[in-house]
Order: C-alpha cells, then sequence, then structure tokens
C-alpha cells in the first residue's frame, strides 16, 4: 500500500516540468496520499535532500519555467551501490513510490529503482522530443515556439542584408527541433542527424537560391552536434553570394513559461502518473500517442523504434 509519494525532475530540465509538479502533488493529495519533493533530481534523492509538499507548495508555479525542484545529472546513479543507498534513503522517508520527470537517461534511474522495490512512473520532460512511448515530450512545444521566434527574426535582418543565417538548435542527436522548426519558418534548409550533413550540398543549394532563385535570404536550421557552425557560415561567406552569420541558440530554449499545450500535456501526464502508482504499477512511462494519455513498461518504451519522421521531411522537401 502506497501511502507517500515522492517527485523528482532530472536531465535537462523543460518548461512544463513545474506543471507536471503541480499536477502530480494535487491529484496525489486528493487522493489521500502525502507528497514529498526530492531536490536535485538523483543526487537529492540519494542524499535525502526532501520537503513535504502541500497544495499551496505548488501554487503559482504553473506558468513557471524550469523546475522548482531543481535538476541534476549524476552520473553515479548508474551504480548498484549507490541506488541501493537510494532506496534506503527512501524507505528511511518512508517514501513508497515516485514519479520521475526526465528523459530517457532518467527513466533508466527509474526502472532500476522499480527493479530494487520503490513503484516509479516515468514523464517524458525534455525539449529534445527524443522519447520513444510519446508523440510529444513536456516541453518540446514551448522549446519550439521559441526556435520559431528566433528564426522569424533572424529572417527579418538577414532579409535586410541578403544573409544566410545557419541557426544551430538543440536536440541531442534528435532532428525534432529543428524540423519543425524549419517548417514553421519556411527554412531553406534544415540539417539535422536524420538528413545527414554533405557541406558541399548545402553550398552548392545556397549558390542555386542566390543566383537562380534570387532569393534575399536563406535561413538553415540545422541540429547541434553535427557541424561547426560558425565555421559554415565563414564557408558560405567564401563560397555564395550570401553573407554568412552563425547563431546558436543554446540554453534560450530550455527556458520560459510553457506554452498553454506543454501545461495542458504535463497536467494530463501527472494525472496518469498517480493514476498508475494508484493501481500498484511501477516501471512504466506516460505517453501522450494519438491525443490518448497511454502508459506502457519503460523498458519497451526504451527499446521500441522511434516514430520513423518521413513525412515531415518529404513534407519540408515539397515547401522550399
Ligand atoms: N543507466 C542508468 N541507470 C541509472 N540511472 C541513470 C542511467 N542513465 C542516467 N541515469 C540518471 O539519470 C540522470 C539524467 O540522465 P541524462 O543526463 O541522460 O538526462 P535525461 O534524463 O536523458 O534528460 P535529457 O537528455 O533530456 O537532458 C543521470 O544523471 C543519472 O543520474
Ligand atoms: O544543459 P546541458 O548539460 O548543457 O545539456 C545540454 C543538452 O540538454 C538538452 O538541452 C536537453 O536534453 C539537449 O538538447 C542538450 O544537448
Ligand atoms: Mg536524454
Amino acid at each position: 500500500m502506497i501511502r507517500r509519494i515522492g517527485i523528482l525532475t532530472s536531465g535537462g530540465d523543460a518548461p512544463g516540468m513545474n506543471a507536471a509538479i503541480r499536477a502530480v502533488t494535487r491529484v496525489a493529495l486528493a487522493n489521500g496520499f502525502e507528497v514529498m519533493g526530492i531536490k536535485d533530481g538523483y543526487r537529492g534523492l540519494v542524499e535525502g535532500n526532501y520537503i513535504p509538499m502541500d497544495k499551496s507548495t505548488v501554487s503559482d508555479i504553473l506558468n513557471r519555467g524550469g523546475t522548482v525542484l531543481g535538476s541534476a545529472r549524476l552520473t553515479e546513479f548508474k551504480d548498484l551501490e549507490i541506488q541501493k543507498k537510494a532506496v534506503q534513503t527512501l524507505q528511511n522517508a518512508k517514501i513508497d513510490a515516485i514519479v520521475v520527470i526526465g528523459g530517457d537517461g532518467s527513466y533508466r534511474g527509474a526502472m532500476a529503482l522499480t527493479k530494487l522495490g520503490i513503484n516509479c512512473i516515468g514523464l517524458p520532460g525534455t525539449i529534445d522530443n527524443d522519447i520513444p512511448g510519446t508523440d510529444f515530450t513536456i516541453g518540446f512545444d514551448t522549446a519550439l515556439n521559441t526556435v520559431v521566434e528566433a528564426v522569424d527574426k533572424l529572417r527579418d535582418t538577414s532579409s535586410s542584408h541578403h544573409r544566410c543565417s545557419v541557426v544551430e538548435v538543440m536536440g541531442n542527436r534528435c532532428g525534432d527541433l529543428a524540423v519543425w522548426a524549419a517548417i514553421s519558418c519556411g527554412a531553406e534548409i534544415v540539417i539535422t542527424p536524420e538528413t545527414g550533413y554533405d557541406e558541399l550540398d548545402v553550398l552548392e543549394r545556397l549558390r542555386y537560391l542566390d543566383k537562380a532563385v534570387k532569393k534575399r535570404h536563406a535561413i538553415v536550421v540545422i541540429s547541434e552536434k553535427i557541424a561547426d557552425v560558425d565555421e559554415l557560415a565563414r564557408k558560405i561567406s567564401q563560397n555564395t553570394g550570401f553573407a554568412g552569420r552563425a547563431t546558436v541558440l543554446g540554453h534560450v530554449q530550455r527556458g520560459g513559461s510553457p506554452s498553454p499545450r506543454d501545461r495542458v500535456l504535463a497536467s494530463m501526464m501527472g494525472e496518469k502518473a498517480v493514476d498508475l502508482l494508484m493501481e500498484g504499477v511501477g516501471g512504466h512511462c506516460v505517453g501522450m500517442i494519438d491525443n490518448k494519455v497511454t502508459s506502457m513498461p519503460i523498458e519497451e518504451a526504451l527499446s521500441s523504434p522511434r516514430h520513423s519522421r518521413k513525412d515531415l521531411y518529404r513534407l519540408f522537401d515539397r515547401l522550399v
């Protein structure tokens, strides 16, 4: 019988994590559970850094970016001995179950704890949209809005100066932020882990857009960890009619007030997490698939292939 539920946020923070914390807390309290907030992800969990949560603790956080519980990366949490220590600390604090809000790495920690007897439910909180088992992660929509706003602004100035803006977006080896932004902004080129990267092709295409199509500007949206964007911008200036400029959007993409869509997604997922724990389920993650809140074992989610994005890339190609 579960009496006290813990909540933690782990990995890179994402807008909407607070909405999830609020939903888990309020639904759990309404069902008669006690709730403890665990600070700074698995680090706070191991150190016993816990705070009691009541209804007012989660007031005024729905609209706030980041995570009020703090987040961290603790590599040592992969170690079985550390996990056992964490379980002991949780038992001392009488925490019987945990909702883990984070990415795939955080899910693995949740799976490990469940195997050691603490039922955990994972909620997908990351701007990268790189977690299998859900169509959308909490934070993706807000980050996409941030990227689109920035690219729209870059387009204005690029157009005035006959420039090509190379915009690097996050994604941690997942191209979703880049391709969704590229479609939303009418970018000329998108480069992601899915498209691959050939510098000569990019330069040739830009020369064509300049000379044949007579574009006043060009936008290249590129996922992080693929190329040195300053170097690419230099090559564009040297080898095409555009002056190249690179912008790395960086951590600005992780902040900001969550979009209504992320708030609702997080709230629905938070509710589902508590429902699952009440049913005695552990080691599952919550997802939104075809507009329905679902759940599946974390193991299954992490081993299933990601949905194909072919349709999105085909659409992009047909629109340029
Ligand atoms: N295999 C694992 N076993 C146990 N714990 C893990 C494992 N992998 C990661 N973790 C824990 O989860 C934390 C977060 O993982 P990671 O840094 O991969 O981020 P994430 O949850 O994938 O989020 P994001 O990628 O969006 O930033 C790690 O610092 C570690 O504490
Ligand atoms: O905040 P950090 O540790 O620099 O991590 C950055 C990484 O985290 C994310 O923002 C979220 O996973 C990735 O997009 C990015 O690669
Ligand atoms: Mg990850």
